[in-house]
Parts: C-alpha cells; structure tokens; sequence
C-alpha cells in the first residue's frame, strides 16, 4: 500500500517552568561525561486516547510537567561550560528564565500505523520529536514534543541530552510525569523521587581528569558541548519492531541448555538471551567475510554494582559499556551454533562487569573508534527491558507503543519489556528494507523447532 507522508504543523512552542524555587547547580561526574559530546535520546510514546480534547491534554501535561520539574530542577536548565571552568555543569537559574520548552503539535497521520510494528520509513518520526539546542558552551538538558492526533490519541516525544539523563534516570522522570498527571493529589512516591547526592560518586583514579582530557583534545583543546555530527536517514531505512514471547525466550534458552558446553556458568536472563539472538540474526544478515570484526556492545547499569551501591533513584548517568569493539564473525554467522556463540561471549561479559574495570570501560571507546575500519558492523543496545517505560501512564492508559526514535542514527536496537506485560520483549531496529527481509526471515526461521531448520 502507498501511503502519503503524514504532515506534522507546529501550533506553539511553551516554556513549561517549575513553580517558584532557587537556583540550583548539579556538577557532573565522569559516568555523565562519558556521553558528553554523544547524540540525545529521543523517546516517543504513543497514547490511544480518541475522545480526548487537545485544550484538556495540553493543559493537564503541561501542569503535571511544571509540578514534576520542582522535583527533577535540573531538566528545566541547561549544561554550561565556560572557558573558565574545567568541567561543565548542570545549571538551574530561574533568573535566566530556564525552562522546558514544550512543543505542541498537530497530526493528520494514523496514528495505529505510526505505532504499530510493520516496516515504516523512519523519517516519518522524526517531525514527532523535538530539537535539543546545544552550543560550544551551552546546552538544554530535555524538550518534549506533544502530538495531538484528533480523534485517536497523541503521541509524546522526550529528547533527553544523554550527558544528564541515563536510561534509568529518564524512565523515572516519565514515570513521575505520568503520576503528577494522574494522581494530582498525591505526594511523588519515594522511588520516583530522584537522589541528587553526587558525593556517592567516588573518583579515586581521577577518571574524571581523563575524560575532560580527552573530549578537550578532541576540540581543539578548547572546552566545547558541541555533539558529535549525526548521519543523514536516507528514504531506505525503515523502522520496524520484532516481538520475542516469554515461550520464545524459554524455547531460545533451552537450546542454548542443550547446545552448548559452557554449562552452567552461562548466564541465560532475558537480556542476554534476547540480545544474542538479535546479534546472530544481524550478523547472518549482513553475511561477507568471516573473517570481519563486528563491534558489539551494550551498556549496564552500575548502581547496584559499586561499592557501596548507589541508591536505585540516583539521578544521572550510572551506566557503563561493555561488549566487545573487534568480535569475530565468524562464529556468530555458523548456522544454528551462531546464535549459542552469541550467547556465550555476552553471558561472559555481563558477568565480568565489576567496578574495577569502570575506567578500562570508558577510556577504550576513545582509542577504539579511532582504530576501527569505515563500515565495520556496529551493533549496540538503546533502552533495556528492566526500565518499564510502559508504567507510564498519564491518566489515558498506558502506552500503546514506545519507540527510541534515535536508533536510527546509530544503527542500535532498541529494547524494552513488551507492553502486554506477558514477560516478552520488543526488539526495535532501523535497517534498509533489503536487510529487513533478510533479518526477519532470519529471525522467524530460528524460532522453529531445531529440526525444522537444519
Ligand atoms: C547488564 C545488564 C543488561 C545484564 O542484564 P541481565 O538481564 O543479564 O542481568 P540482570 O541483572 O538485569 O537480570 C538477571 C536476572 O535477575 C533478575 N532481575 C534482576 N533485576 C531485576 C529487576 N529489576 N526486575 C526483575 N527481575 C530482575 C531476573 O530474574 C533476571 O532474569 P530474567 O531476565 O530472565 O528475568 C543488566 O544488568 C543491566 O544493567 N540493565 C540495565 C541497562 C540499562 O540501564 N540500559 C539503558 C542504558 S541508557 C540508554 O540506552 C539510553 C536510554 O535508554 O535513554
């Protein structure tokens, strides 16, 4: 079917303010500058609600908003960094009239298409989500972007300037957002209250110094917030989403019980079950030389891994990446073993995170990236399936589709637990259309029992 690209007009950008409070000024930590000069995080999530007014969401969103930011003072600002300073921070000044700036919009798309899980041309979310304005000694932390879609719903779209804001850190915002909007009475439960202790943070290698050396040299030694150029989306590359049921997953670890020889040490959770099987799919897709490296990563959450651990609300970055920047194809792309080789190299690295390897972890990509032949296969993760990004829930039911529209500028695949709550996952990817049927094939071929593949 043909379809016309929707049009997207833009009624009004507000700026949506805290209520009354002082300033406020939050430094950053080397887990924070690790992703300093990356792309934000674009989230969108579509809301199935056709009786609702436009005059009534936005007033209620931009209410809740203004209550949830009193809380969360750091998104209303901005990242700051003066020549003078030897690290940029997070700034809130109401004097300089900080905010979040709300984009409000309207769509004359269908909105069960845009959020469904067939093929559709990835360019068609980007007038979805908003701009994150970002110069050499300034940047906005969040804007969002309200999607009003007359008679079906609205859609919602979070760009989160990753240097501030982790998966964990963004999902308990959304999730405080939605309680504020909901249930406007009731006091913010304490674990979507956010803990600004950066103190908790130890530095005792001086890994901050390091890092602030290396983004300073990689402009010119001048201090600078400028992002690292984003690649154009071509008309080709389509997004779609794949589905791994709680059955899938089990079946999937079964094979893996009975296949491989590692035993038990192999750590068979959801995550590294679904990522490998992800991986073997697209490595198998792209095929070529088995002799190629293919760079793999995905990234972890330390909170409950240091020591002492940090509180599950701690507000920022506390992740870390993992994985492996020169793996071997070739396992991967052997038939059926592809997919328990994929499993094993991941259950191995998510069993070697521990807080002594965090400095290795951050310093590597510096040198790796720089290394790394043009076109290598670059396979990484955006989101998790722990975040429950589907508990948002605004008051109009929960999300009928969550998408991390920026996968599309990395290649990455998004992950998130399934919004049915049955225990599956939802794998979104970005790829060319040719690869899209050659990956989906793949992935559906794997699915059936052993016997029927061989
Ligand atoms: C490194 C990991 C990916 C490895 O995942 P694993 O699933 O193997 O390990 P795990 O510790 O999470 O879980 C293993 C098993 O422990 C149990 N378990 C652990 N934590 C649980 C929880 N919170 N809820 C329910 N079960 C839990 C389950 O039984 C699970 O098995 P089972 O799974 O079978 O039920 C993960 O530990 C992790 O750090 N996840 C968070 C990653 C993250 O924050 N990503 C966002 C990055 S920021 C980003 O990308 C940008 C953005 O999102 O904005």
């Amino acid at each position: 079917m043909v379809h016309s690209s929707p049009t997207v007009n833009i009624l009004e950008v507000v700026r949506v303010s805290p209520p009354p409070s002082d300033s406020a000024t939050l430094p950053l930590t080397y887990f924070d500058l690790g992703w300093l000069k990356l792309h934000p995080v674009d989230r969108l999530l579509f809301y199935r609600v056709p009786e609702l007014t436009r005059s009534v969401l936005i007033s209620k969103l931009k209410f809740s908003l203004s209550a949830t930011l009193l809380h969360y003072l750091p998104l209303a600002g901005r990242l700051v960094w003066n020549p003078t300073d030897t690290k940029p921070s997070i700034v809130y000044s109401p004097d300089e009239k900080d905010a979040v700036y709300v984009t409000v919009a309207e769509s004359n798309g269908e909105l069960s298409r845009l959020s469904g899980d067939e093929p559709r041309p990835a360019t068609e979310f980007h007038p979805l989500v908003p701009e994150l304005p970002v110069s050499d000694e300034s940047a906005r932390v969040l804007a969002v972007q309200i999607t009003f879609f007359p008679n079906q719903g609205f859609s919602l779209g979070v760009t989160a300037h990753h240097a501030v804001l982790d998966g964990k850190t963004t999902a308990m915002f959304l999730k405080a957002w939605a309680h504020n909007c909901k249930q406007e009475h009731d006091p913010l439960p304490h674990d979507l209250t956010p803990s600004m202790d950066r103190t908790v943070v130890r530095d005792p290698t001086g890994l901050e110094t390091k890092l602030l050396n290396r983004w300073m040299s990689a402009s010119n030694n001048k201090p600078s917030l400028k992002l690292f150029p984003s690649k154009e989306i071509g008309a080709d590359i389509v997004r779609v989403t794949y589905r791994l049921t709680r059955e899938n997953i089990q079946k999937l670890r079964e094979r893996v019980e009975t296949e491989s020889k590692a035993g038990a040490e192999l750590r068979l959770s959801t995550f590294v079950i679904t990522y490998a099987y992800v991986i073997s799919c697209l490595v198998k897709a792209r095929g070529g030389d088995p002799t190629r490296r293919v760079c793999i990563g995905f990234a972890s959450d330390f909170r409950s891994r240091l020591n002492p651990p940090l509180p599950p609300t701690y507000f920022g970055n506390c992740i870390v990446g993992a994985g492996d920047f020169d793996a071997k194809a070739e396992p991967i792309l052997e038939e059926g073993e592809g997919f328990v080789s994929a499993v094993e190299s991941l259950s191995g690295w998510v069993n070697g995170l521990c807080p002594e390897n965090i400095e290795k972890s951050m310093l590597s990509p510096f040198e790796a990236f720089k290394r790394m032949e043009p076109g290598r296969q670059m396979i990484s993760v955006a989101g998790s399936t722990r975040l429950g990004i589907y508990g948002s829930d605004f008051g109009w039911g929960k999300p009928v589709k969550v998408e991390i529209v920026t996968i599309d500028k990395d290649m990455s695949v998004s992950l998130s637990e399934s919004g049915d709550g049955t225990g599956g996952v939802e794998i979104g990817l970005c790829l060319t259309k040719d690869n899209v049927e050659r990956f989906g094939s793949l992935f559906s071929r794997g699915l059936k029992k052993k016997r029927e593949i061989s």
